[in-house]
Order: structure tokens, then sequence, then C-alpha cells
């Protein structure tokens, strides 16, 4: 994983083209009902099929069994599953070994403690993200609530450890976080929407403009 964009939560075939014309390395989609992103299996099967080649393409799930995996891979065929639920490294190391797609473990952080957790996933995980830990009201989604965390708390991160950064990220902010944080890769979903679910394709290509720029002025060695 090095200096990637993904842009997440892509749900029309104008705005993945949006996101895939402006040079996404990767592209979301959520599986998940309580979502406003949430894709059907037929409209993730086109808008996949339309990205294929161009953008890795990622299904993204929470608390999955194994027959929504199952059916969400044969629908979307994705290059990576992306887990954003409270899978534990067992539970990841088997959907790992029984569906053979790489998979991009989401770790809430609020605090440093969160930090001992993500190392928990070190060498199990395929790729890490690191997400703002979801407020506690009964509305709140795993993800995707357009909220930052404290980046300054990564410094004390491993140095060594690869890491894709989310949570709050927009096109006026990302620069900022790949300064303060020195992440390899960074995701977005409610930063580059108009409303919840709704993306822009402007903010889409200004965010992938101004962390292309971010990435290029802070070169890390890992
Ligand atoms: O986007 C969603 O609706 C979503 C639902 C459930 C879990 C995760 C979700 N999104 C992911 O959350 C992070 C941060 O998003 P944001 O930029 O703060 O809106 C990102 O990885 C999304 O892929």
């Amino acid at each position: 994983m090095d200096r990637l964009i993904k842009i997440c939560g892509l749900s029309t075939p104008e705005t993945l083209d949006a996101a895939l014309a402006s040079g996404a390395d990767l592209v979301g989609f959520v599986r998940f009902a309580k979502s406003p992103r949430h894709v059907d299996l037929d409209t993730g099967r086109t808008l996949s099929h339309q990205a294929k080649g161009r953008a890795q393409r990622v299904v993204l799930l929470v608390d999955p069994d194994d027959a929504a995996i199952a059916e969400a891979i044969e629908a979307l065929d994705p290059d990576m599953l992306q887990l954003h639920g409270a899978e534990t490294p067992t539970r990841v190391a088997a959907i790992r070994a029984r569906f053979g797609r790489p998979v991009l473990k989401a770790i809430g952080v609020a605090d440093a403690g969160d930090l001992a957790t993500a190392a928990d996933y070190a060498g199990i995980a395929d790729y890490l993200l690191l997400d703002a830990k979801p407020p506690r009201t009964g509305d709140a989604l795993p993800g995707g609530n357009g909220l930052p965390f404290d980046w300054t708390l990564l410094a004390g991160l491993d140095p060594a450890l690869a890491f894709m950064l989310s949570g709050g990220l927009e096109p006026q902010n990302v620069a900022e976080a790949i300064r303060l944080a020195r992440p390899d890769a960074v995701d977005v979903s409610s930063g580059v929407e108009s409303r919840p679910g709704i993306k822009d394709p402007d903010r889409i290509e200004a965010f992938i403009r101004a962390a292309r720029a971010a990435f290029a002025a802070s070169p890390i060695e890992k």
C-alpha cells in the first residue's frame, strides 16, 4: 500500500466515473443496509464491472457472516474486502483463509490505547485502516460519520506499520492529515458528498488533487 487514495461509498455510475477519471486508486462499495451509501447486489455488480481494471474494487461489510461475504464476492468480485465492524483477529484470519481475498481491517481510534488494538491485527489483516471511533449515539454508523480524530495520536505508532487513514477527511484537511499522520493511504466518504450518500464529482476531484500533492510533498520511509 503506497500513497494510495480510496473513494468510498460510491453508488452511481456517474460518481464512480468521476472518481475513476480523477485517478482514484481504490473505489469502495458499501454493503451495510443502514448506510445511505448501501448498494444492492445488482447495483454493486454493475458498478464493480464499470471499475474493473481501472481501480481496485473494495467491498465494505460490517460484521458479515460467511453468507453475506459469499454473496458480495459472487456479485461484485472485489479485489479487497473492507471489514468495518468488531471482527476479531481470529475472525479476520478465518475470512482471509476461507475467501482468499485481501482484507482491509478498520480500527476505530479515539485514544492511544486503540493503537494497541491495531497492532493485534498486524500480520493478520493485509491492510489496516485507522478510522475515527464512532460516537456512542444510537443512530451513528460504525463508520462514514464524517468525524476526524486526533491525528497527532499516530505519532506513537510503530513507524514500520503501514496504514490507511480515514475519518472526516475532506479536500480542505487532507493535506494537513497527511502531514501529521503520515499514512500510506487515505480514504474518504462523507467529505466528498453534498449530503449523506450523495457524492459530489467536484469534491472528489478536489480531494484526489489535494491528497496527491500532499503525498508528493511528504515522502515516507517504512
Ligand atoms: O460510509 C458508510 O456509510 C460506512 C458505513 C459503515 C461502516 C463504514 C462506513 N464508511 C467508512 O468509514 C470511513 C470514514 O468515512 P468518512 O470519510 O468519515 O465519512 C471510511 O473508511 C468509509 O469507507
